[in-house]
């Protein structure tokens, strides 16, 4: 099955799964959800994570869906795990200089990878499943084929990555983010740099050939070929936390355009009430890697947006075009003769790269970007470690219901 087929992209599948899993999401999941039993048979978690990245369902959906069958205590385990997703989310937000710092580093370590043959070999193996490390090439191959890999497998993965094979780690974020459906700068640069002890200072993932043995039930025993220790890496220092951009609302006296994009499918909060005289599509966006990206990922956004624009952009006479960048935009804008242009929020990430060069253009329209009550009021809480964010998760559940 390729990822397309198993991840079918629209909300009618989103929504099945969600309905499919939702009685499994209590004690089930606390109990079941380490284990990796692989390649089709993940069904002691979710995987509705590209679904989420896209927010083709949104947090909020699933959330009320689980707590609609299970107590907050009984799914306790569940909504914390969705709630990671939201806390490293609003960490980058406070923090965007994470993501350039990421990217810069990214960029240097792939230069290094030219003028240093050995150091390549090493990562082309790791990229195409041909270490000595069978479950490593098992899951890399994997994820280049499913455009998914379990949670633990991930963690096995990236620390393997790091201090098994000694390859720098934004590499390895960036053939992750090259190949998951619900690749996210948020989920795997702070993912990446927790295993290899960069985001908590100090405290590091150690892969153990015993954990992985008894959580992929015996499929893999990798005795003697993982690294025994793992000092942590160095990063640069963290920006302290930004706040967020104040509430924006739109003009109602201004000529309007919609745009959707692929971080927020579900843009009905943003448009609502907004007389639009014209509706476009920003186009999948690759700006996230400097190689190039496996074909799944357009592919799943693609047909993610048009389904969405089914529901948010009806098919009528003037929607809806389908941009490709920053430049596209502002000729769509201006050949609409538009003073405004209404959007989901987007979070630190390439699309947001893409709606800041708009805005930079001389005679830009104004852009407001919209930002769901959910994120505003869950993102500042991000200021510290998950412990101290977790905490809030019974206010932050009880402001949804
Ligand atoms: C190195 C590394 C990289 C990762 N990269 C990504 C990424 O690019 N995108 C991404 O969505 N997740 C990422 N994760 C987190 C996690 O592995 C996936 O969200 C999860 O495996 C998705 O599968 P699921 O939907 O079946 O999860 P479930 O266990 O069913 O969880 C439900 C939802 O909660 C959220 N979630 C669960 N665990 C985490 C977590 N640890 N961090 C953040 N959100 C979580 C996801 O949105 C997920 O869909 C990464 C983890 C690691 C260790």
């Amino acid at each position: 099955m390729d990822a397309v087929s198993t991840f079918p992209p629209d909300r009618t599948t989103a929504l099945e799964r969600l309905q499919a899993f939702v009685p499994r999401a209590g004690r089930d999941y606390a109990a079941g959800r380490n284990f990796d039993h692989g390649p089709g048979r993940h069904e002691s978690v979710s995987g509705l994570s590209p679904y989420l990245r896209c927010r083709l369902i949104t947090e909020e959906e699933v959330l009320r869906a689980v707590l609609g069958q299970h107590s907050a205590s009984a799914a306790e385990k569940f909504i914390q795990e969705v709630y990671w997703r939201t806390y490293w989310k609003g960490w980058l937000e406070l923090r965007p200089g994470v993501w350039d710092q990421y990217q810069r580093a990214l960029r240097s370590r792939l230069d290094e990878m030219q003028t240093q043959s050995g150091l390549r070999d090493r990562w082309e193996a790791a990229c195409k499943g041909e270490t000595d490390i069978d479950c490593f090439n098992a899951w890399a191959q994997e994820l280049v084929t499913t455009g998914y890999l379990h949670n633990h497998a991930r963690m096995w993965f990236a620390s393997i990555w790091i201090f098994t094979l000694g390859l720098p780690w934004e590499p390895g974020a960036d053939f992750f983010l090259r190949h998951l459906l619900d690749g996210d700068p948020a989920s795997n640069t702070l993912g990446w740099r927790w295993v290899a002890g960069i985001q908590t200072p100090g405290k590091t993932y150690l892969a153990r050939t015993s954990n992985i043995s008894k959580f992929t039930e015996g499929r893999f025993h990798p005795k003697w070929q993982l690294a025994g220790e793992a000092p942590a890496r160095a990063g640069p220092p963290v920006p302290d936390p930004l706040p967020l951009p104040g509430p924006v609302r739109p003009d109602p006296a201004l000529r309007t355009g919609l745009l959707m994009h692929e971080d927020d499918l579900s843009p009905g909060y943003a448009f609502a009430g907004c007389d639009a005289v014209a509706r476009a599509v920003l186009a999948p966006q690759t700006g996230f890697t400097p190689l190039t990206p496996a074909p799944h990922i357009a592919g799943f956004r693609s047909a993610a947006s048009l389904d969405a624009q089914t529901r948010h952009m009806p098919a009528a006479d003037d929607c809806s075009d389908v941009l490709r960048d920053a430049e596209a935009l502002m000729i769509w804008a201006q050949k609409e003769g538009l003073s405004q242009i209404v959007t989901p929020f987007a979070p630190v990430g390439p699309v947001a790269d893409q709606l800041r060069r708009f805005a930079a253009h001389e005679g830009a329209p104004r852009v407001v970007t919209m930002m769901r009550a959910t994120d505003r009021a869950a993102w500042p809480l991000a200021t510290r470690g998950f412990f101290a964010f977790r905490k809030n998760i019974p206010d932050l559940l009880s402001a949804l219901t």
